[in-house]
Order: structure tokens, then sequence, then C-alpha cells
């Protein structure tokens, strides 16, 4: 299945981070999104542009229905006519499986905007 197709699953303080290997294998289905280091943990962001701040706004609340589905939530800055979007698991302090399955779902609702 691909990362899109997947569900998160309940992520718990002892679950295991990703590893190298394992986001190397995952980092081709989400081309687009930059791994990067904040305060310490690993995180995954991408911007997304768009025409005006409407827009901007009614992505950022899909994706806002996306985490409250999945259980899961990014941080979210919403500009005039860009959004950034960074997944992390914050229990583990790092990147999660569903952290990449989230990166994937929000490439989708981009897409069919
Ligand atoms: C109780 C609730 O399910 C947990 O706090 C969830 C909420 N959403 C979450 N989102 C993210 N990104 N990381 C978490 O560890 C997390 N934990």
């Amino acid at each position: 299945m691909t990362l899109q197709q997947q569900r998160c699953e309940a992520c718990r303080a002892d679950a295991p981070r990703i590893t190298e290997d394992e986001a190397r294998e995952l980092r081709p289905q989400i081309p687009d999104w930059k791994q990067v280091e904040e305060d310490g943990e690993e995180k995954l962001q991408r911007q997304f542009k768009f025409a005006n701040f409407a827009e901007a706004l009614a992505f950022t609340n899909r994706v806002g229905d996306l985490a409250e589905d999945e259980g899961h939530h990014p941080a979210l800055l919403t500009e005039y006519g860009k959004v950034t979007v960074t997944w992390w698991t914050h229990k583990i302090g790092g990147l999660h499986r569903n952290d990449f399955i989230c990166a994937a779902k929000t490439d989708a609702l981009f897409e069919e905007r």
C-alpha cells in the first residue's frame, strides 16, 4: 500500500522512531518534503503556494480535518498565498511512520484542491 492509502496508528510514547533505512525507502513518495531539525527534533516540512489568503486558509482547514481524522496533528503556518506544514510526533520527539503517511495525505489534499 502507498503511504496515501495507509492510516496513522495511535502513537505511543514508546513507539519506535523511523529508522534511516525506512525513511530513505519512503522519501521518494513525498519528494516535495524536506527533513528539518528544529529544537533537536527531526521533522518533515513543505511549503504550499496559493493565489491568496482565502485559498491558503481553506487548505489549512482541510489539513486540520485530516489531522482530526488521523488523530495526528501538524504545525500549520498560514500566510497570504502560503501554508507551511510541519509533521513530527510530539510523543517521541521525532519522526514516526505516521508523519510520512500524513505528509503523503497532505500532498493528496493539495493535488485534489
Ligand atoms: C491524546 C492525543 O491522541 C495525543 O496527544 C496525540 C495528538 N496528536 C498528536 N500529533 C502529533 N504530531 N504527535 C503526537 O504525539 C500526538 N499525540
